[in-house]
């Protein structure tokens, strides 16, 4: 198949979002590290590729919105009047989004592989890639795929309990043998913030992903609590950056947005 390269070529950073095993919070730290960019002024795309549950357009409350396409390729959706965040997904080419778990692993590289180079993007600073959760050998695939563009490198996302499981740490290995750069391991719902008093309590085992960070050499980013305001935003398609700016959430976020952009050079 040919592959298109101009239309990531006025994109500044390409970064994959990758997570060991699915759940674990991968589509949300992908929205809200784009809400977070966006609040720093960055111009900002999601591609969400996540065949399983392509979960971000609920996230931005974009629906299922008619797709178009123009001699560079697809038109991504843009979520604000101002075009600095657009996404485009997966999810918006399926007519029935169960169709995905019926495709074969060829089918799913191929429509992957020319995915990530038929959106037209125009300019952006950072382009977020939401990719398919896990270790199977058509995962592994459709990261070699991606791979062979322009990626600057992978966000791990974990939770306490993943990191203990190995999931993660085969997620690392991949990521070493195949040359992806790791920016940084981010450790989700690590904590459980009251939502009557806001008081943050660990609920399960914490500093995991910041040990293994340290144990791989990598970069942590930060940990997000477990939040219910967060998961209901997400529900409901609301900004939580523009809705909770008081929240350890949200400067926890903002925190892992200001030390990502530093690993890109920014
Ligand atoms: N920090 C958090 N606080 C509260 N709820 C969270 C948090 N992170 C994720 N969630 C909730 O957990 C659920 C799973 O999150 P999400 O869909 O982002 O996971 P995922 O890793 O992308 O899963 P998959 O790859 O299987 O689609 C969602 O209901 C989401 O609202
Ligand atoms: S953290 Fe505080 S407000 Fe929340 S349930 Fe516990 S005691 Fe109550």
């Amino acid at each position: 198949m040919e592959q298109n390269t101009e239309n990531l070529s006025q994109v500044r950073h390409v970064v994959l979002v990758l997570s060991g095993k699915g759940g674990v919070g991968k589509s949300t730290i992908t929205t809200e590290l784009a809400l977070a960019l966006r609040q720093e002024g960055k111009k900002v795309g999601i591609l969400d590729v996540d065949l399983c549950g392509p979960s971000i357009p609920r996230m931005l409350s974009v629906g299922r919105p008619d797709v178009h396409q123009c001699d560079a390729g697809w038109v991504p959706v843009y979520t604000d009047a101002e075009k600095s965040l657009a996404l485009m997904s997966i999810g918006f080419l399926m007519e029935d989004p169960d169709e995905a778990v019926v495709w074969r692993g060829p089918k799913k590289t191929a429509l992957i592989g020319q995915f990530v180079t038929d959106v037209s993007w125009g300019e952006l600073d950072v382009l977020l890639v939401d990719t398919p959760p896990g270790t199977s050998d058509e995962h592994l695939a459709v990261l070699e795929n991606l791979k062979k563009h322009r990626v600057d490198g992978a966000v791990l996302v974990t939770t306490p309990q993943a990191v203990s499981t190995g999931d993660v740490r085969r997620e690392i290995t991949f990521c070493k043998k195949t040359g992806i750069r790791i920016l940084g391991i981010v450790e989700n719902m690590s904590g459980f913030v009251c939502p009557h008093c806001s008081e943050c309590s660990n609920v399960f085992s914490k500093g995991g992903g910041e040990e293994l960070a340290k144990l791989t050499g990598s970069v942590f980013l930060g940990s997000v609590p477990l939040d219910p305001q967060l998961s209901s935003s997400t529900e409901e398609g609301k900004d939580f950056m523009q809705s909770f700016p008081e929240s350890a959430t949200f400067s926890a976020i903002s925190s892992i947005c200001a030390t990502l952009l530093k690993s890109l050079g920014n």
